[in-house]
């Protein structure tokens, strides 16, 4: 099922004028229907007009655009009725176990934080509260009616995305960390790190939970709103429904966006500007997935924005309504007319309609049901959903016909007055995704049929065990063939990539592993010049040389070291040096275990950094050739992990000795892994967008050790370094910065 999205125009404002109206709800004049209004013809006009909206050309006023959704609604719309035609219907599919996603989306002062949240009084309630009620009216009747044997729970959470950064509502401002909370991939869903969620038993407890966040919220005037919410506010309302041994978890999601400014229009100030790149950012990345999704590209840069990231459009599972809020007036011409594009492409985003799995307590139980394929669907464009073409009039019909075939398509389509062309209804009226004709067994929610059965007779429960039994036998029919089908893809997608890996590994261990390879020899010469053991250290710097052949510095080292070997007459005698494969542990036979431990001790940190400022120029490029790989460096860098651990460190754990880390090295360390970005954000040298980071990365990589019960942890500094935006010279800067 594709997204649901329907276009609300707001009434004008008292300082609007009638005259400036260019956004017309409907297929047919006002004034036609004004004078045929009982007429049949004007009756199925009116039903026309609720689908579809008409706005001209800024360069041609006398052509008109015409843009086809679910459903329009005009500035005389009620919040009852916009609510009641919309949301109510979803209620009863999040107590079947769908998550439901509803998102008001437009530019700045177009209604958007009206339509959500609404007025104080009773009939401006918005649909956040409205939802809400049908939400306890439905807990209540289902509690009564099972006489206590379901129990349905109530929690929420509550958030904003605040210049990219993501912030608890339920927090006062003060308490706010920089960097915000980070956010986690889990199971294909994204999840808000460290996020509060309050149970609310009743409406009255939401109220005040709700009115009381919403001051935390960040809103500010502009020219264009007095109380521009300058945030995306996602509010999530997590319902569990239990029934003896079963439970079931479906989540409500409304979501404020903030909307998109025209700051030469809104004349903001510099926290405003600030504020507005980063919501016109976020955006514009929303605008490019719905693109890429419509165009089936391959890759959704969901990630380039938290907001875009959490919203998942086209990946979320369940219902997904897009409320798109619209200004009548003149003065949006160019904001409205996007705003319509990009909900014209977002229409055509289809979403899985599946519902979320029931979950047992006590002992496994064995069902026969197959659990929903985790990969998530293929995305495709809608291909029905297109704009119905309509020609100005007839004279022009055949010239236009003429000059279309030349013209690149449109993603929206002229319309004229006179030959109203009747939009496929069949196609866009949206059925209980219940109804739908397409045979999907898993909407025959089985939950439901016991419910519906019980109350009748002992009889009936043994027909609804009988419809439940077939209903199941018919499902795991299905889901052996979906198994199947999924073992294929999976197949298929492990093939991919591993094949992926392995070219990555290739130029991990071809580039990157050549160039700590390149370090760990630099590191050994240094340590061998260090103790006079120049013969050695000339052999290590040459054998550094070939990973750094433009480093004057090293070439220079190399010449001094042979000219004073060369005037020496007799070498003094050397421990063995034993130089096994590339990437493997050189290892170096030394005198006493305790004159090597104290000498490491003393010197592995001092020594990480001399040689850090000796080779900066490869360190930078090591560095940036790292951050480069980004995140599947990460990936991969886990992978790896457990051979990095022996091989020759940064830090210098080279043999036992250098195991041994130094307190300020430990210190660092564990601030890094205790992944709390108030503390990381304080370490020399790093700010809260790099804190941030890291413990991101952190998490990533107990995404990719998902197998491991532990969290994922950095061991020493050379893994440090290699963590995503950290580089030598920022760890050298952390750890001098560090108190023991
Ligand atoms: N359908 C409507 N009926 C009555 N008033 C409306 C309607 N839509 C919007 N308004 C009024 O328009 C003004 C701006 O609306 P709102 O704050 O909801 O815009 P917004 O799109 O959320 O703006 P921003 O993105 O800047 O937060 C408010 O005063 C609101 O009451």
């Amino acid at each position: 099922m594709s997204v649901r999205v329907v276009a609300r125009v707001r009434p004008l404002w008292k300082t609007e004028r009638e005259l400036d109206v260019i956004v017309r709800p409907g297929n047919v004049s006002t004034d036609a229907l004004k004078v045929k209004k009982d007429s049949p013809s004007a009756k199925a006009a009116v039903k026309e007009r609720d689908t579809l909206i008409r706005i001209p050309n800024p360069k041609n006023e006398g052509e008109q655009y015409t843009f086809q959704f679910n459903a329009v609604y005009g500035g005389e719309t009620t919040q009852q009725e916009l609510f009641e035609a919309e949301v109510a219907p979803t209620v009863k599919h999040l107590f079947n176990g769908f998550d439901v996603t509803i998102f008001a989306y437009g530019v700045t002062g177009t209604g958007k934080t009206h339509t959500m949240r609404g007025g104080k009084s009773l009939q401006d309630r918005g649909v956040i509260p409205r939802l809400l009620s049908a939400i306890y009216r439905r807990s209540r009747k289902i509690e009564k009616d099972s006489e206590g044997a379901s129990k349905v729970e109530v929690l929420m959470s509550y958030y904003e995305i605040y210049n990219d950064k993501v912030f608890d509502l339920f927090e006062p401002p003060e308490k706010r960390t920089l960097a915000g909370l980070p956010l986690r991939d889990n199971h294909g869903k994204t999840v808000v790190v460290g996020l509060t969620e309050r149970p609310c038993p009743s409406l009255k407890d939401f109220e005040s939970l709700y009115d009381q966040a919403n001051t935390n919220r960040s809103t500010s005037a502009t020219k264009l709103n007095a109380h521009s919410s300058r945030s995306h506010a996602i509010l999530c309302v997590k319902l569990v429904v239990t029934n003896g041994e079963k439970t079931r978890v479906s989540i409500a999601s409304a979501i404020d966006l903030a909307g998109s400014e025209d700051n030469r229009r809104t004349e903001n100030g510099k926290e405003r500007m600030v504020e507005s790149a980063s919501i016109n950012k976020s955006l514009f990345v929303l605008a490019q997935c719905v693109e890429a999704i419509s165009k089936k590209q391959s890759r959704i840069p969901y990630r380039e924005s938290k907001m875009t990231r959490i919203l998942s459009l086209g990946q979320n599972n369940g219902l997904t309504l897009m409320i798109l809020n619209l200004a009548p007036i003149r003065s949006y011409h160019l904001d409205t007319i996007s705003s319509l594009n990009f909900a014209n492409r977002t229409k055509k985003i289809e979403v899985r309609e599946v519902e979320n799995e029931p979950m047992f307590k006590g002992p496994p139980r064995s069902t026969r049901l197959a659990s929903a394929p985790s990969q998530r669907q293929p995305l495709r464009p809608l291909i029905a959903s297109v704009n119905v073409n309509m020609p100005v009039n007839d004279e022009k019909k055949a010239e236009d016909k003429k000059v279309d075939e030349k013209k690149p398509a449109k993603a929206f389509f002229v319309y004229s007055d006179k030959q109203p062309v009747k939009p496929h209804r069949t196609s866009l009226r949206r059925s209980s995704p219940l109804k739908q004709s397409t045979p999907n067994v898993r909407r025959q929610s089985y939950s439901k049929l016991p419910k519906e059965t019980e109350k009748i007779s002992v009889s009936a429960d043994t027909i609804a065990e009988m419809v439940e039994k077939k209903v199941e036998q018919m499902l795991a029919a299905r889901a052996l063939d979906d198994s199947h089908q999924h073992q294929a893809q999976l197949e298929q997608m492990n093939e991919q990539m591993q094949r992926r890996l392995e070219v990555l590994e290739r130029r991990i261990e071809g580039t990157e592993d050549a160039r700590a390879e390149g370090l760990s020899y630099l590191l050994m010469a240094k340590q061998h010049h260090g103790r006079k053991e120049f013969s050695s250290a000339l052999r290590m710097y040459k054998l550094a040389l070939p990973f750094f052949p433009r480093n004057q510095k090293l070439a220079i080292k190399i010449a001094n070291l042979e000219e004073k070997l060369q005037s020496k007459p007799k070498p003094q005698p050397e421990p063995t040096v034993t130089l096994p494969g590339r990437g493997s542990i050189l290892s170096i036979s030394r005198p006493t275990k305790m004159a090597r431990t104290n000498s490491f001790r003393d010197m592995s940190d001092d020594e990480y950094q001399e040689s850090d400022n000796e080779f900066a120029g490869e360190d930078e490029d090591y560095t940036g050739s790292f951050t480069g790989l980004k995140r599947k460096r990460a990936v991969a860098d886990t992978k790896r992990s457990s051979l990095f651990d022996h091989q020759p460190s940064l830090s210098g754990s080279v043999g036992d000795g250098l195991l041994t880390q130094s307190p300020r090295t430990a210190n660092l360390l564990a601030i890094i892994n205790s992944r709390d970005v108030g503390q990381i954000k304080l370490l020399k040298g790093v700010g809260a967008k790099k804190a941030e980071a890291i413990v991101d990365c952190l998490c990533e990589m107990d995404i990719v050790n998902e197998s491991s019960a532990e969290q994922a942890q950095v061991r020493s500094l050379a893994e440090l370094s290699r963590l995503k935006g950290v580089g030598l010279k920022t760890v050298q800067n952390m750890r001098s910065g560090v108190l023991v």
